[in-house]
Parts: structure tokens; C-alpha cells; sequence
């Protein structure tokens, strides 16, 4: 699944490598964005990023009525710590250009693809996004760390995802303080969220920790902010509804008691 992800951005990095060969690159925004390591430790564990994806390889078309604007909107007024917005094309249905409209409220905005290569992080730091993906299995540690750099070079946070033991070994070597656990199997696209129970037991002081995909209801949440995520990172179960705004708003009130 990674390899077809990567296939998939190959054409786009040549274009990049191209543009800035060309000098025609869009600069980096400057601009104070809202962190999102703050917006998350702030709220206490079990804080949400809400996430816009419109489609995805396990459940195809989710929902292309809800606009960036909507979703931007509506998971600020439900509550959202973050927003996490799908940018990949091909696979997702995202787009580059659905970051500003999902900056627009203010929550830090976390932008998911398949990030491969520095000129990509400049990409990202031409548009308001606060944060952005990395996957730490699609990376050789060299790799991972150059990415780091060029996070930090271009005031970026890095949100480093990891499936196991051996992606998270490779995450803290590069020194990551932000850690992503993704709750679904790549091969059957299943999830289930006890990965993210065994990982959390490697927590190191300083570090941040989200938990990342297949939480379906309130006790789903629950449990992961119980076992001690600072953040859980919810897509489908919003986007499948009509309104994933009032879902959110929904959801947070039975995950509080209210
Ligand atoms: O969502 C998918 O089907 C998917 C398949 C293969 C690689 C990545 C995929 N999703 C990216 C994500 O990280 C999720 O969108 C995110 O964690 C939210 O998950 P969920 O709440 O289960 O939609």
C-alpha cells in the first residue's frame, strides 16, 4: 500500500525538483502558525484533531458534499484541538489548496500525504499548515532526520507516524516529539486500537502522543485518552455523516459525560 503511495507522489516530486530548478517554487508563508504540540497539550489528554477526507482506500467515496469552508467551521465550533486535512489526490480526494480555507479559524492545521522529499516541506511551508505527516516506515532514518530539518528550517512541526516497534525505534532515533500510533493494518486495512495501547508504554517525557484512526464512538475515545494520547485523530466516523460538524459536537459530549 505504502509502495502504490509513493508511486503515486514520484511524478509530483519531479515537478517540484523541476520548479525549483526554475526558481518558480511559491515562497514560505511567513507567518506565526499555531502549534500544534501547544493547541494538543493544552486541552489535556484526549484532545481531538478532526479530520476532512473526502475519500479514502478503505471506504472509497466518504463524503464530497462537505466543503473545507463547512468543515473548518463546524469542527471549530464542536470543539476540535486541531484539524487534519487530506491533501493526497489521487487516493484521498484531497487537494493542496484546501489548506488556507481550513486555516481560516485559527486551530492548527495538520497536513496528511505522502512526504518523500525537502522540496515537499517547502511545498507546505508556502501554505498555512502548522504541521505536517511523516511517515517514519516510507523513510530511511537518514531520510527521517533530513525531513526533520528541513520541519525546523521552515518552522514546521513533524507529527511522525509509526505501525510498530520498529517504526518507533526509527522515530525516536531521529529524535521525533511528536508521535502518531495509526490504529490500521496497511495490508488488510483493518484497524483496531490495541497497537496504540502496547506503543504508548514506550512514551518518553517531553514527547507527544496521538492516537490515529478507528476510534468509532465515545468509548473508543475514552479509551485512548484513558491509556494517556494527548491527541486522537478522528476521520471517517465524522465524514460519513451529513453533518460531521454536529457529529463531533455529539461525540465530545458523550466522551465528557455531558
Ligand atoms: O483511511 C484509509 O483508508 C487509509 C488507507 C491507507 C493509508 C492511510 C489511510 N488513511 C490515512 C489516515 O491516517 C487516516 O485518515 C486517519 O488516521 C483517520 O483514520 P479514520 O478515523 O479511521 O478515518
Amino acid at each position: 500500500m505504502l509502495e502504490k503511495f509513493r508511486r503515486a507522489k514520484e511524478a509530483e516530486i519531479h515537478v517540484l525538483r523541476q520548479m525549483a530548478a526554475d526558481e518558480t517554487l511559491p515562497k514560505p508563508l511567513s507567518m506565526q502558525r499555531p502549534s500544534l504540540r501547544r493547541a494538543l497539550l493544552s486541552r489535556g489528554p484526549g484532545a481531538v484533531i478532526a479530520e476532512y477526507k473526502r475519500a479514502s482506500p478503505s471506504k472509497g467515496l466518504i463524503n464530497a458534499a462537505w466543503t473545507p469552508r463547512q468543515a473548518a467551521e463546524g469542527y471549530a465550533r464542536a470543539g476540535a484541538a486541531a484539524l487534519s486535512v487530506l491533501t493526497e489526490e489521487v487516493h484521498f480526494q484531497g487537494s493542496l489548496d484546501f489548506l488556507p480555507v481550513m486555516a481560516e479559524p485559527g486551530l492548527p492545521v495538520l497536513r496528511k500525504d505522502f512526504l518523500l522529499h525537502p522540496l515537499q516541506v517547502l511545498q507546505t511551508a508556502a501554505t498555512p499548515a502548522s504541521a505536517l505527516l511523516l511517515i517514519a516506515r516510507m523513510l530511511t532514518l537518514a531520510e527521517l532526520e533530513a525531513m526533520l530539518v528541513a520541519c525546523r528550517d521552515h518552522g514546521l512541526e513533524a507529527v511522525v507516524e509509526v505501525f510498530d516497534t520498529t517504526d518507533l525505534a526509527k522515530a525516536k532515533a531521529a529524535a521525533a516529539s511528536i508521535i502518531q500510533v495509526n490504529n490500521r493494518d496497511l495490508d488488510k486495512l483493518t484497524t483496531g486500537l490495541r497497537i496504540s495501547e502496547e506503543l504508548i508504554e514506550h512514551r518518553a517525557s517531553g514527547e507527544v502522543w496521538i492516537s490515529a484512526s478507528g476510534m468509532h464512538s465515545a468509548e473508543d475515545m475514552r479509551r485512548m485518552q484513558g491509556v494517556g494520547y494527548d491527541g486522537l485523530l478522528i476521520g471517517t466516523r465524522l465524514m460519513q455523516e451529513t453533518d460531521p460538524g454536529i457529529a463531533l459536537t455529539k461525540l465530545l459530549e458523550e466522551m465528557n459525560g455531558a
